[in-house]
């Protein structure tokens, strides 16, 4: 999961889009980029690191213009550390195009190839989102004739993009000259969604906190397979361009990803995350009998609603015991294993006296790797709790993610082909409660029951863009560089979160 968006407005851009990224940071924390467009010409700017470390003032001054996009990344597909896979990507023909990407490409490899001895186009990076652009521009260059555009080539095009790509993309995109593109993939697995503002702006994004945060007023969700096409006077042309569609968004956007104060195809986190609070409850009550637990503490920062809820609902008071060091970014989605480890510590530190002699139930919203829990269990222990008990809001996660979450291989999951007992015993805890694959999915698929179900991939092993295969699992893996423990990229990577400071 990356964070974009788009801006087609009637003033300059380069601010919005900054703050835009700003409140999309939570998705990405290893690169951001922004492309501007005045006249035919596209301005950008793009590096490693946090939004506010990329962005100096000599650096927006160098962004005019009253359309543009922007991304925070979140790598998912080839190299971690490469500057060069940052986003936006460009492509010089046919017109000048420039993108951006949510999402994770299943054929990228095949893609690739298929571009070179094909299409006859060079693709410079492992990027999958670099192999998107060029399909969508050999599909746009398929279609029109001359210099002039309209919506319906445009609409074309993706209908090509769809007919060859496999996997998740939502995608933002700058025709030069012409306007703006977004569509979303015929799942619908990542989210995109549009708004406007009084003075006539038109915004594309990820989450509708997006366009909350800058004064625009949230419209509606693209459609999977949708496409809308936004001219440079703001005017909006919209196609459902797959032909077949499903919706099945992602569930762990609602689990951890998305801001818990944005709605998603029709859903609110926050709500989705005080139901999984509910159903969790009732499994709680199943495996320790309430009165063993003196008091409910949430892993800071994604699992506090649901905490909140189950203590409610199981009578027992709700504490903050663990702080968090806000100038820390969110651990899961930072690259290697040893930066991730080192930064649980580095983040959260226990309040001693909420812990002492007493029987806690801690609850986070998810297990992954584990490595929060098993620095969290210790950390409660050392500060003296008699019974550390521990709840997750998610169902275990038994498989790898192909659709844009970093969870590539089953080996590193430690729940992957472990019983829950087994995974207990790793953590430390006295006792460990999961949420149910089921039960997830009716608290949160109750929210909108339109949807088609979800993308639940890595808890139920399902995948809805159709069978991926464990070699497909190994060839996505293949390449990725994410460094560990000790590696003298990761040490680096981890110095842009402590310089916010
Ligand atoms: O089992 P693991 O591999 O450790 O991954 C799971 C943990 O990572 C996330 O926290 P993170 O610190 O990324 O973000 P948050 O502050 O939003 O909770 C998530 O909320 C869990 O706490
Ligand atoms: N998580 C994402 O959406 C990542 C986008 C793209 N696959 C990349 O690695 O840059
Ligand atoms: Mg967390």
């Amino acid at each position: 999961m990356c964070g974009i968006v788009g801006v087609v407005s009637k003033a300059p851009v380069n601010q919005l889009i900054y703050d835009a990224l700003l409140l999309l940071q939570h998705r990405g924390q290893d690169a951001a980029g922004i492309v501007t467009q005045q006249g035919r010409k596209f301005f950008m700017h793009k590096a490693k690191g946090m939004v506010r470390d990329i962005f100096r003032t000599r650096n927006m001054r160098a962004l005019p213009g009253m359309c543009g996009l922007g991304q925070v990344r979140y790598p998912t597909a080839g190299n971690a550390f490469s500057e060069e896979e940052a986003q936006p990507f460009y492509v010089n023909a046919p017109f000048g195009l420039v993108l951006v990407h949510n999402g994770n490409l299943t054929n990228a490899k095949a893609l690739a190839q298929e571009l070179f001895q094909t299409d006859h186009r060079h693709v410079n990076t492992e990027s999958d989102s670099e192999v998107l652009l060029n399909v969508l521009a050999h599909e746009l260059e398929k279609v029109t004739r001359g210099v002039t555009l309209k919506p319906a080539d445009v609409f074309a095009a993706v209908r090509g993009v769809h007919k060859r790509v496999k996997g998740s993309y939502a995608v933002v995109a700058l025709i030069a000259g012409h306007g703006l593109l977004a569509f979303r993939d015929p799942h619908g697995i990542r989210p995109l969604c549009l708004g406007h503002n009084k003075d006539g702006g038109v915004m594309v994004a990820s989450e509708s906190v997006t366009l909350e945060g800058t004064g625009f007023e949230f419209d509606r969700d693209l459609q999977p397979g949708e496409a809308v096409f936004v001219d440079l006077e703001g005017r909006q042309q919209f196609e459902q361009c797959a032909d077949q569609v499903s919706h099945n968004p992602c569930i762990f956007e609602f689990v951890y990803l998305a801001r818990p104060d944005s709605v998603m195809d029709g859903i609110s986190v926050y709500q989705a995350r005080l139901n999984l609070g509910v159903t969790l409850a009732k499994r709680v009550i199943s495996t320790v009998p309430p009165n063993e637990i003196d008091v409910v503490i949430p892993i800071p920062e994604s699992s506090r609603p649901s905490a909140m809820e189950l203590a409610q609902l199981l009578g027992l008071p709700y504490r903050e015991g663990f702080v968090k060091n806000r100038y820390v970014g969110r651990t899961f989605i930072m690259p290697g294993q040893g930066v991730r480890k080192k930064s649980v510590r580095q983040k959260l530190n226990v309040i001693g006296s909420e812990f002492k002699g007493r029987n806690v139930l801690l609850v986070d919203d998810s297990i992954v790797r584990g490595t929060t829990s098993r620095e969290i269990v210790q950390m409660a222990r050392d500060a003296g709790a008699r019974k550390v008990y521990l709840a997750s809001a998610a169902p275990p996660v038994r498989f790898p993610n192909v659709y844009g979450i970093d969870m590539p291989t089953p080996g590193e999951l430690v729940a992957h082909g472990r019983t829950v007992e087994e995974v207990r015993e790793i953590i430390g805890c006295d006792a460990l409660i999961y949420q149910d694959v089921d039960a997830m999915k009716q608290a949160i698929g109750s929210l909108n029951p339109r949807l088609s179900g979800f993308d639940a991939s890595c808890f139920d092993g399902v995948y809805v863009t159709g069978d991926i295969t464990p070699a497909d699992i190994a060839r996505l893996n293949a390449g990725r560089d994410q460094g560990e423990e000790g590696d003298e990229d990761t040490s680096r990577l981890a110095l842009p979160n402590a310089q916010v400071a």
